[in-house]
């Protein structure tokens, strides 16, 4: 079943570039810009891997990605995803990355743009994977700050399809974006946003009627909300769920407490993801792995989680 869940074609809608940033990467690109990590090694940063929430595995990460500073470290970065994709046989892919993750620390904007850019053409054209940018803002800063960020972008406007929204979810919610993705859109840009990870159902409403989103990220909430997932199911509005990030972050105690298949049987399409897999103990196939083990995933269901990951493809 392993081999042929790996072997299964698939598209990763949810996927963030700089949560994929292996530790072993992190102290090469540590020692090749001299940064001092606060770890000493490999195997003591794994132990710091253990999250309460999603903000605990969030200050981490923005830690990690300090490494990253020259389009060269965008580059290997996204290459060593890309590597993985071809070994799981992710077919195509849509990753998010946050640019003011980086440009508030002082690198530019154009260092990770260009990097990631030039991976994903060396990935279209040598792995055969096709894929698609999406230019995720941080809710946890304000909606002005996301406004530079998108004028900032919009000069390299063909390197990216969507914009989306991540960070902290509570206390942010989508309305808070209403105008900077009002003018995504009116950009002919797409739009996507994570809700209902661990914010209410309220936050996917929103997603839905204020953002105009295509797809939401996460969505496990929606659950809770009766109206909401007829709504999901009659507009077939794609989730992105990531199971090991979902109980890696304790949004559900124990994925055998996890409701995708509950969904995916009612009707919802949902996909599944790795989110951040380099903190999160798997990437794709790992994923289907601990649906299989877990929850008793058939191949029947495994076949229809695949195909709604490539009906969901946003990017051509
Ligand atoms: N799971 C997640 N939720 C919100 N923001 C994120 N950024 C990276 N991973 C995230
Ligand atoms: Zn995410």
């Amino acid at each position: 079943m392993h081999d042929w869940l790996n072997n299964l074609p698939k598209a990763e809608l949810h996927l963030h570039l700089e949560g994929s940033l292996e530790p072993e990467l992190m102290f090469r690109l540590a020692e090749r810009n001299k940064i001092a990590l606060p770890w000493n090694d490999v195997e003591a940063l794994r132990s710091a891997y253990n999250f309460g929430n999603l903000q605990e595995f969030l200050d981490l990460y923005y830690a990690g990605a300090d490494v990253l500073r020259t389009e060269q470290d965008f580059y290997d970065l996204t290459w060593a995803y890309l590597q993985k994709c071809e070994e799981q046989n992710v077919v195509h892919t849509e990753p998010f990355f946050d640019p003011q993750t980086h440009t508030d620390r002082g690198v530019p904007f154009e260092a990770a743009l260009n990097g990631i850019s030039a991976a994903l053409a060396d990935g279209r054209e040598l792995l055969g994977i096709s894929s698609g940018l999406i230019l995720s803002f941080l809710r946890h800063l304000p909606e002005e700050e996301a406004f530079k960020t998108l004028e900032q972008a919009l000069p390299y406007r063909n390197a990216f399809f969507a914009v989306g929204l991540d960070s902290s979810e509570v206390g942010h919610p989508p309305s808070k974006f209403q105008r900077v993705f009002d003018k995504a859109r009116a950009e002919g840009l797409l739009t996507v946003a994570h809700a209902g990870e661990e914010g209410p159902p309220e936050y996917i409403w929103q997603a839905l009627d204020l953002l105009k989103v295509s797809r939401i990220d996460h969505g496990v909430r929606a659950a809770e909300d009766p109206k909401l997932i007829a709504r999901l199911i009659e507009e077939q509005i794609p989730l992105t769920v990531c199971p090991l990030s979902n109980t890696k972050l304790k949004v559900f105690a124990d994925m055998r407490q996890h409701n995708i298949l509950d969904l995916l049987e009612q009707g919802v399409k949902v996909t599944v993801n790795s989110d951040d897999p380099a903190y999160f103990g798997g990437y794709v196939t790992e994923n289907f792995i601990a649906l299989h083990e877990s929850l008793g995933m058939t191949e029947a269901q495994a076949r229809r989680l695949a195909q709604n990951s490539l009906d969901a493809r946003l990017a051509y």
